[in-house]
């Protein structure tokens, strides 16, 4: 159904001990709408990532993927509907290059180790899409490089192929900007906007500002656990309780 939303987070709560981390967050987001995810450090965001994926199970309400409800599935399981994350911290193989990198994501994809020996075909077939899916985030000409001496931007680049390689149709961002060098951001900026143009569904958490109004649809902005706002950037700026909860605080 082209209506259906891509990601449902409806009355989502999560305890931990006598602690509430989350409370009552609820959101849709629109198959290929791109949505910021913004608030405080502390605030709750990466924890809705973790709920998202899997890493973490609510203690209330639901998670819809697709129409599924993914609330208690694990994190492959989510990945098989069609969901794929990247970390705040980096995952490369810095000892593999990048098409070594991205062939491992394409072949976990595939079905686990792939030999080229037993299986030509599909060696083959995880080597093209390595090929299309570095193209894709303009790093064909670093194929043969070891991905440990690529700059923060390209490897935040890699990741995303290596994301790619597993085709999701729903992508979690998590501060694809960190630690990315200011004249990498430009590129990497252009990468994350095509992922959107091609008809994917992406959820960013971004503390560079700019760069973040700059690209999403809508951006969400979480205070105390609490979904605070969820608007055009144009209008969740200009809302008085976001500028007292948050921008006050930071900008
Ligand atoms: N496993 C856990 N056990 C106890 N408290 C936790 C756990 N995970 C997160 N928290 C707490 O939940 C709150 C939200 O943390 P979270 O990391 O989701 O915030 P955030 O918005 O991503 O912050 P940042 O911008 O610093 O990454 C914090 O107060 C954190 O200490």
């Amino acid at each position: 159904m082209a209506d259906r939303p891509a990601l449902v987070l409806d009355s989502v709560d999560l305890q931990i001990g006598g602690a509430r981390i989350l409370h009552d967050v609820s959101f849709e987001v629109a198959t290929g709408e791109m949505v910021g995810v913004i608030g405080p450090n502390g605030a709750g965001k990466t924890t809705l990532f973790n709920i998202i994926s899997g890493v973490m199970i609510p203690t209330g309400g639901r998670v819809l993927l697709q129409g599924d409800d993914v609330t208690s599935r694990k994190v492959y399981q989510r990945a098989r509907v069609g969901l794929g994350r990247t970390f705040q911290t980096s995952s490369v193989f810095a000892g593999l290059t990048a098409t070594e990198n991205v062939r491992q994501a394409a072949q976990a994809k595939l079905g686990g180790a792939v030999s080229p020996w037993l299986f030509p075909r599909a060696a083959d077939e995880a080597h093209e899409v390595a090929a299309r899916c570095l193209a894709e985030v303009d790093l064909a000409h670093h194929a043969q490089t070891e991905a440990g001496v690529l700059s923060h931007g390209d490897k935040r680049k890699l990741e995303i192929a290596m994301l790619l390689a597993t085709e999701p149709r729903v992508v979690l961002l998590d501060e694809p900007m960190a630690g990315v060098g200011s004249g990498d951001v430009a590129g990497l900026v252009e990468v994350i906007r095509r992922l959107h143009e091609s008809g994917r569904t992406v959820l960013m958490v971004e503390h560079h500002m700019e760069v973040l109004l700059g690209l999403v649809d809508r951006v969400a902005v979480m205070h105390h656990g609490e979904l605070l706002a969820i608007d055009t950037p144009k209008a969740v700026m200009a809302d008085p309780d976001v500028q007292k909860a948050y921008l006050g605080e930071t900008v």
